[in-house]
């Protein structure tokens, strides 16, 4: 393989599962360098051979004269300008053991993660800045309605990246923009990271809902009841004038609600079809962050007291083992 010409950004990415493997692919339509990490070894293998990612996405073909792949992560960061973090929140802190604050000194830093880090209840971004001293400005997110699975089927798709420093988002923001996807960019970052981890709570409640077999009618309130929710919750820990009803807010909270792809509305699903949380885990491949992000919140809203009825009640079905036919019966009564 020749050597990569360094003019190019150089971005690396980290993780590898399905949004991982769309990212990979969109920056592959691109003038850049790609370094990928993934934590299996058999997985680098594999796709060095292949050109595949053997578990997730695994019809899109990898441009193997752009993409490096490595297992060890320090290595994948050697030469980066750019690091993208794709891995679920639950799991970024173990993935990212072995990397120092030197590692990411002076690069740009991109959170693709919409979930909050279990036990600290913190975004993705503020623990970038204080577990490798990365500088508010050096840190974007990849926010927006976005399936993995319409990335690798090339449809057309929009993403928003959001920095305080916007013109850092808007650098980014080219190198995410292809012929099938146009990716603007924002200053909000704590609220559109906040409504990203709140829309997967929703799209839990939407599955519960549609798993014991509550119709479009009553999902309809369901999802504009849960948009207001979202609105108090947002307004409450980071005030700010900002407009909900753009893509990065209501469109995501839309994608995902009605979207078949939606890993957390099929585990909702589940639930509300009388699986356990465990063995509903253990039926999908893939990860709802949503599973995660509502022990978060009800920890954070213990401060705020924001009234959540929404959320309380998907918390109380996923970790009070409370009957979800009920929870939502009682639900029904509060929705207007
Ligand atoms: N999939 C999408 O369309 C999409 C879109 C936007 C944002 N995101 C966000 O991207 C992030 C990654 O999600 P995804 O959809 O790629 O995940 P996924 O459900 O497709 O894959 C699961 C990932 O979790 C990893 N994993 C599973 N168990 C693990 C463990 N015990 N330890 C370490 N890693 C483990 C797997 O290796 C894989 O990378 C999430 O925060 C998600 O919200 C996903
Ligand atoms: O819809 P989900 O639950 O698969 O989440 C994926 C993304 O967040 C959609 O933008």
């Amino acid at each position: 393989m020749k050597p990569d010409t360094h003019s190019s950004p150089i971005i690396t990415v980290i993780g590898g599962g399905s949004w991982a493997t769309a990212i990979v692919k969109i920056l592959c339509e691109n003038d850049v360098h790609i370094r990928w990490w993934l934590r299996n070894i058999e997985d680098v293998e594999y796709i060095r051979k292949f050109g595949h990612n053997p578990n997730y996405l695994s019809d899109v073909q990898i441009n193997r004269r752009k993409v490096r792949t490595f297992y060890q992560l320090p290595k994948a960061l050697e030469d980066a300008t750019h690091v993208i973090l794709a891995v679920p929140a639950a799991f970024i802190q173990d993935a990212m053991k072995d990397v120092r604050p030197e590692d990411l000194q002076g690069k740009v830093i991109i959170s693709a993660i919409k979930g909050l880090i279990p036990n600290e209840n913190i975004l993705i971004t503020d623990w970038v800045e204080s577990a490798f001293s990365v500088p508010k400005g050096q840190i974007c997110v990849i926010a927006g309605p976005c399936h993995a699975e319409e990335v690798a089927l090339e449809k057309q798709s929009y993403l928003t990246i959001a920095s305080t420093d916007v013109l850092q988002a808007a650098h980014f923001a080219k190198m995410m923009s292809c012929r099938f996807l146009q990716a603007h960019a924002i200053k909000d970052i704590y609220g559109v990271e906040y409504c990203a981890v709140m829309k997967n709570v929703i799209a839990l409640a939407c599955g519960i809902a549609h798993g014991l077999n509550y119709g479009d009618n009553f999902q309809a309130v369901l999802v504009s009841n849960s948009m207001q929710e979202i609105q108090r919750f947002v307004d409450a820990i980071n005030p700010m004038q900002r407009d909900l009803m753009a893509s990065a807010y209501l469109g995501d909270l839309l994608v995902t609600a009605y979207s078949q792809f939606s890993r957390n509305r099929t585990f909702g699903n589940m639930i509300g079809r009388g699986y356990s949380v465990k063995s509903a885990q253990v039926e999908m491949n893939m990860i709802a962050e949503g599973y995660y992000a509502i022990k978060s919140i009800f920890a954070i809203n213990k401060q705020y007291q924001v009234n959540m009825p929404i959320s309380k009640a998907v918390y109380r079905i996923l970790y009070e083992k409370a009957s979800p036919a009920s929870e939502i019966q009682k639900l029904k009564a509060q929705l207007r």
